[in-house]
């Protein structure tokens, strides 16, 4: 059975690690590691059957045969190299980190000198199926909209520089238009979806992204549009919200544990 390691116990890990520790999987979650520790004992306390190591990363590798990163991009520049490193595979779900062009070559050279696979889930958008197949031909562009509310926007590096009150939007407004490589700079607890997309289909300096604050939203939308040789396609959703972390789509907890079951199962669907 498939061992794991999960970096980062939050809205994310923390569903992750319950629905392996529910047994419907079908791999072992073997360690675990927060840099919080309270999160570690919030985590602890909801799971019934399993009991998993807390593991540095160094340590983590060792063991596991595939690490999930659900923490921070930061946390990306320490967990893919080291997990590469160690001939483990890697599943990341902060994948705006990967803007940074050195971090994404260095990551595929890695892999492909150590055999190791590296997995970007869907995360908390949908079409990245459709985006990928369409990806063998031509893509002529790609565009994402996302809106949130305010409330799921603060902190963002972007609000803070730009010294823009939240509180103050009464209405929908657009807060920022421009590339996906800025995007995921900008925000970056709320467009690593972007940087999947950018992955996927035409590149960080070509996918637009456009950002708006809606305070009459209780759910985070995302749409999407893709124009190209294959013809085109339009997506959108309406995610709930993580109970713990607004910023976040439950439905990206839900595509790690998807990717997880699809990397154990013997038989994959989809793109
Ligand atoms: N690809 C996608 O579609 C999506 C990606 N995300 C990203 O996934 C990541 C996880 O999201 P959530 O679980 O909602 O976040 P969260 O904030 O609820 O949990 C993150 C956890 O990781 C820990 N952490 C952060 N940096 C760390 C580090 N350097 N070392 C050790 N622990 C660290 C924090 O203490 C926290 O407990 C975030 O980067 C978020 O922006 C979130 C939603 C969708
Ligand atoms: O969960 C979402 O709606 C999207 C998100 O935060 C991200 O891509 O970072």
């Amino acid at each position: 059975m498939l061992k794991i390691g999960v970096f980062g116990c939050g809205a994310i890990g923390t569903e992750l690690c319950k629905a392996i520790d529910s047994g419907h999987i079908g791999v072992e979650l073997y360690a675990v590691y927060d840099r919080h520790e309270q999160s570690l004992i919030d985590l602890k306390e909801q799971l019934k059957n399993t009991d998993p190591k807390v593991l540095e990363i160094v340590e983590m590798v060792k063991h596991v045969d595939l690490v999930v990163e659900c923490a921070s991009q930061q946390a990306v520049y320490e967990v893919v190299p080291t997990t590469l490193h160690a001939k483990c595979d890697v599943m990341v779900i902060s994948v705006g980190a990967f803007a940074d062009k050195k971090l994404l070559d260095t990551t595929f050279d890695i892999a492909k000198e150590n055999g190791c696979k590296v997995y970007f889930p869907s995360g908390a958008i949908v079409g990245l199926d459709g985006l990928t197949s369409a990806s063998a031909a031509s893509i002529y562009s790609v565009t994402l909209t996302t809106q949130k509310h305010p409330r799921s926007l603060e902190g963002a590096p972007y609000i803070v520089q730009n010294n823009i009150d939240l509180d103050s939007i009464k209405g929908k407004t657009v807060l920022f238009e421009g590339m996906a490589s800025e995007a995921v700079k900008a925000f970056p607890a709320n467009v690593n979806v972007a940087a999947s997309l950018s992955i996927a289909g035409i590149g960080f300096d070509k996918t637009k992204v456009k950002i708006v604050a809606n305070p009459a939203l209780t759910r985070n939308i995302h749409e999407i549009t893709v124009e190209g040789e294959f013809g085109m396609f339009t997506t959108r959703v309406e995610n709930v919200p993580a109970p713990t972390n607004p910023k976040t789509s439950y439905l990206a907890a839900l595509s790690a544990i998807s990717t997880l079951k699809k990397i154990a199962d013997p038989i994959k669907v989809g793109t």
